[in-house]
């Protein structure tokens, strides 16, 4: 069966065999953020869904979906969709991952071990983050069934980040992500509110305290004196003075496919390749960087007319719903990242939390699929889609 009818069939089974209780299911977005926030405290709540400045990115990313709308097609046999896609010479059974997050233990005490293993249900990709709560090592035994991917945030200190490449790559992660967006954190309003840094507890820094290079840096070991760790972490956590001449020796310290994650402009994107990136990113980090930045979906449309059609380009920001997917994919993405979205679920329930969300967004591209008339994701293209009127 397909997942769409499936994850409905699932759903009505648990009334008809009594498990159902009166109570409403969470199945909207909007139900799941209003959980996360019951089931978070306040500093958390907003760490995961708050943004930058006055929030106009966040909520462009959102609202850019909403230019266009989908035009369906009839009579074209879609019985048995196909969503898998080809990544690298990889099949991924649907064009959705999950996008890297950092410090999830503040989400779930299981964090990072918990959300991997709902993508391992699904067989949907995660990419770690260079901030996760847990080693990279940890994440990877507690779903050795998980697709990783590793997203390098990179650091100062160059010993650190090329340590980081190859402990990735002994983790057996399939693609690493490298994240230019962040080399410093933006005016989080909502953060600096609560004077909240996850980093100042001491939580998210599960890589760089384990990491020979990281330790071999500091006096007395961080088990010892954390505060030394975290101070030495503050300072060569992000490098904001990296240049194109420094990926030239990323990309020869590596055979693992890259990806450029945070790219807006088309000149980025263009350099990219030339330089021998694998694929790129278009993200403004969900909205939480530079606010008044463009919105994720309109700079994938001009960065896809800037490239054509070969290259490999995923995008994320703002995909809350299954026609989302399928407007992104039609705009010219291969695949697209969730960020938020796993987060809320992770709050609210861990890994089934996780699993439960992803599999209920993954329902609702198929049947958007289906009923758009496509039965594969290789045919949706732009001329499924029609710009909405202006109202
Ligand atoms: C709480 C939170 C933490 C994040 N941490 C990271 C991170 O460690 N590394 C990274 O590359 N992106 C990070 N991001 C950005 C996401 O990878 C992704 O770009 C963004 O969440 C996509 O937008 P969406 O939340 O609307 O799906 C983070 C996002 C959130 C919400
Ligand atoms: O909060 C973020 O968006 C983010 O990217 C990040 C960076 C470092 C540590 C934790 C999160």
């Amino acid at each position: 069966m397909n997942i769409g009818n499936e994850a409905q069939f699932q759903i009505y089974q648990m009334r008809l065999n009594g498990r159902y209780r009166g109570e409403p299911l969470c199945i909207s977005h909007e139900d799941w953020v209003a959980r996360a926030k019951e089931a978070l405290s306040p500093e958390a709540f907003w760490y995961l869904a708050g943004g930058s400045g006055r929030g106009e990115t966040m909520r462009a990313n959102e609202e850019a979906f909403a230019k266009w709308r989908i035009v369906p097609r009839v009579f074209r046999d879609v019985a048995e969709r196909d969503l898998a896609v080809e990544l690298f010479g990889e099949r991924l059974p649907y064009p959705v991952l999950l996008a890297p997050i950092g410090v999830q233990s503040i989400l779930h005490p299981n964090g990072e071990r918990a959300a991997c293993r709902g993508a391992a249900r699904l067989g949907v990709p995660y990419i770690v983050s260079s901030a996760s709560t847990y080693r990279m090592e940890d994440i990877a035994q507690a779903a050795p069934d998980a697709t990783l991917w590793f997203q390098l945030y990179w650091s100062r200190d160059r010993a650190v980040t090329e340590s980081f490449v190859r402990r990735a790559e002994a983790t057996g992660c399939k693609a690493i992500v490298v994240t230019l967006d962040t080399p410093m954190m933006a005016w989080r309003e909502r953060d600096l509110e609560r004077a909240y840094l996850p980093f100042l507890l001491g939580e998210g820094l599960g890589n760089y305290l384990s990491d020979p290079a990281f330790r071999s840096r500091l006096r007395r070991p961080p088990e010892e004196d954390p505060t030394s760790a975290i101070l030495l972490w503050t300072q060569i956590f992000g490098n904001p003075s990296l240049t194109w001449a420094d990926f030239d020796w990323l990309r020869q310290t590596t055979k693992l496919p890259l990806l450029l994650k945070g790219i807006l402009h088309p000149d980025d994107a263009e350099e990219a390749f030339r330089r021998g990136v694998d694929g790129i990113i278009v993200s403004n980090h969900g909205g939480r960087q530079v606010d008044g930045a463009v919105a994720a979906l309109d700079a994938l449309v001009s960065i896809r007319s800037r490239l054509g059609p070969d290259r490999v380009v995923l995008m994320d920001g703002g995909i809350r719903r299954g026609a989302d997917v399928f407007k992104a994919i039609a705009l010219g993405a291969n695949a697209v990242l969730v960020g938020r979205l796993y987060g809320y679920g992770l709050a609210v329930d861990g890994e089934r939390g996780v699993e439960t969300v992803v599999r209920h967004l993954l329902a609702d591209f198929d049947l958007t699929m289906a009923l758009a008339g496509h039965a594969s994701v290789a045919s949706i293209d732009a001329r499924a889609l029609t710009p909405a009127k202006a109202p």
